[in-house]
């Protein structure tokens, strides 16, 4: 996952799109990019690391224009610490176009062959998203005829796009001198939502982004998800078209959005994010309370920041005291998210301390939403049992996470995966946990879902069932040779 957003405004958009990229900074630290459209002009700046160290003030004033999307990259594919491949990416041809991506491509192989083979287009880079983009540059170039372009040129492409392109893509793009498109794969596993905002005499304001909780900040109102398959192009003088490009659309979002990616304050396709973990939470305690003599547990603590909800809901669920025993430091930024097992390693110490008063000679219940390569687990328990706590209990709100996710979140390797090949009594030695106890699939299933019109979920790390088909065994093992580097 990472975070993108789109603008287009009557008036300059530089800060509203770096407002809205720290909002969205949970979904991706590796690098950052920015770019406007003043005319026919594209201004760019991309930079390794976070929002708040990439933009310099200059940058921000080179950043002219009414038009403009951003980027935070959790990258998935390609090189993680570089710069170049941070996004947003340009073509130049035609008219010249830029374009942001949260997701992943699986069938990057054919798509390298045939951009070079068929297309002649060089692709100067080993991410998806710059092949993503020439599918795209490819398809409208041959829908154009002069130089106008007609928003039913744009969708053809699209539909062409969605022909050609395989896995997870939500999209922005801007059109040089013409306007900005945003378009969702057919399963619309990737979030993408549309906002409107009156601007007074001059007209409205649009935005699209991955989260909703961007346009409630800026006092957008919500106009509606883009659906699956849908593309949606606003061209520079505001005007709003959309279209479904796809021919079989099949709304099926990613649960690890509700499980942990998003926050918990935004709502995705109509699921209240929060709401979702606090029913993984009301779930997850009736497992507890099926496997555990309750009297056995003193005290249900969360582990900063996103098990929380669940937490609560399981103290309160069980009638158990809700304590928060581990201290975050503030200033470091996700674990799960960042590159490299040396770095997560580290960064569950620096982020994470027990505090003694909390845990000497109890029984505690540790709640965590998911347990991926029990990195954050196996420190966590350590640390329990340092601050001197009597007996271990760990639970995840989410199911043991058994297969690659290659939809957009960087856990391709099955040796990787704690839970993988492994009986839950041996995931719970290997974490150093007296009980280990996993929401039920089903259950996670029936807790995001509960009350909103999503039917399907898209649940491959727990089920090995991959919605878009052409997820082989033979994929599988390519991805796990070609890491993400
Ligand atoms: O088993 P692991 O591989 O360690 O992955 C799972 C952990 O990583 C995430 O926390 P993270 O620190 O990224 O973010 P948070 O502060 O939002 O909980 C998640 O909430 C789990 O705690
Ligand atoms: N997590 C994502 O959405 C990643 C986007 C893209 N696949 C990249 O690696 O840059
Ligand atoms: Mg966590």
């Amino acid at each position: 996952m990472c975070g993108i957003v789109g603008i287009v405004s009557p008036e300059p958009v530089n800060q509203q799109v770096y407002d809205a990229l720290l909002l969205l900074q949970h979904r991706g630290q590796d690098s950052t990019g920015i770019a406007t459209a003043d005319g026919p002009t594209f201004h760019i700046h991309k930079a390794k690391g976070q929002v708040r160290e990439a933009f310099r003030t200059r940058d921000m004033r080179s950043l002219q224009g009414k038009m403009g999307l951003g980027h935070v990259r959790y990258a998935t594919k390609g090189l993680a610490d570089n710069e170049q491949e941070a996004q947003p990416f340009y073509v130049n041809a035609p008219y010249g176009i830029i374009l942001v991506h949260n997701g992943n491509l699986t069938n990057t192989r054919e798509l390298a062959d045939d951009l070079f083979h068929i297309d002649r287009r060089h692709v100067n880079s080993t991410s998806d998203t710059e092949m993503l983009l020439n599918v795209l540059a490819t398809e409208l170039q041959s829908q154009i005829t002069g130089l106008e372009l007609d928003p039913d040129q744009v969708f053809t492409a699209v539909s062409q796009v969605h022909e050609r392109v395989e896995g997870s893509y939500a999209a922005i793009a801007m059109i040089a001198g013409h306007g900005l498109l945003a378009f969702r794969d057919p399963y619309g596993i990737r979030p993408l939502i549309l906002g409107r905002r009156a601007a007074g005499l001059l007209g409205d304001e649009w935005i699209v982004t991955s989260e909703s909780l961007v346009l409630e900040s800026a006092g957008y109102e919500v106009v509606r998800e883009v659906a699956p398959g849908e593309a949606i192009f606003i061209t520079t003088s505001g005007e709003m078209y959309s279209r479904q490009c796809a021919k079989n659309p099949r709304l099926v979002p990613c649960s690890f959005e509700y499980v942990y990616l998003a926050r918990p304050d935004s709502v995705m396709n109509g699921i209240s994010v929060y709401e979702a973990r606090l029913r993984l939470g009301d779930r997850l305690a009736d497992t507890i309370a099926e496997y555990t003599p309750m009297g056995d547990i003193d005290v249900v603590m969360p582990i900063p920041d996103s098990s929380r909800p669940a937490a609560m809901q399981v103290a309160q669920k069980l009638g158990i005291e809700y304590r928060e025993g581990f201290y975050k430091n503030r200033y470091v930024g996700r674990t799960f998210i960042m590159p490299g097992q040396a770095q997560r390693k580290k960064s569950v110490r620096q982020k994470l301390n027990a505090m003694s008063t909390e845990f000497a000679g109890k029984n505690i219940l540790i709640v965590d939403d998911s347990i991926v390569r029990g990195t954050t687990s196996k420190e966590i328990v350590d640390m329990a049992r340092a601050a001197g706590a009597n007996k271990v209990t760990f639970t995840s709100a989410a199911p043991p996470v058994r297969y690659p996710h290659v939809y957009g979140i960087n856990m391709p390797s099955r040796s990787e995966l704690v839970a993988h090949n492994r009986k839950i009594p041996e995931i719970a030695r290997e974490l150093g946990a007296d009980r280990l106890i996993y929401q039920e699939v089903e259950d996670m299933k029936q807790a995001i879902i509960q009350g909103s019109s999503v039917t399907e979920l898209e649940m491959s790390c727990f089920t090995g069932d991959y919605v878009t088909g052409t997820v082989t065994p033979e994929y599988l093992e390519w991805v796990e040779r070609n890491q993400l580097s």
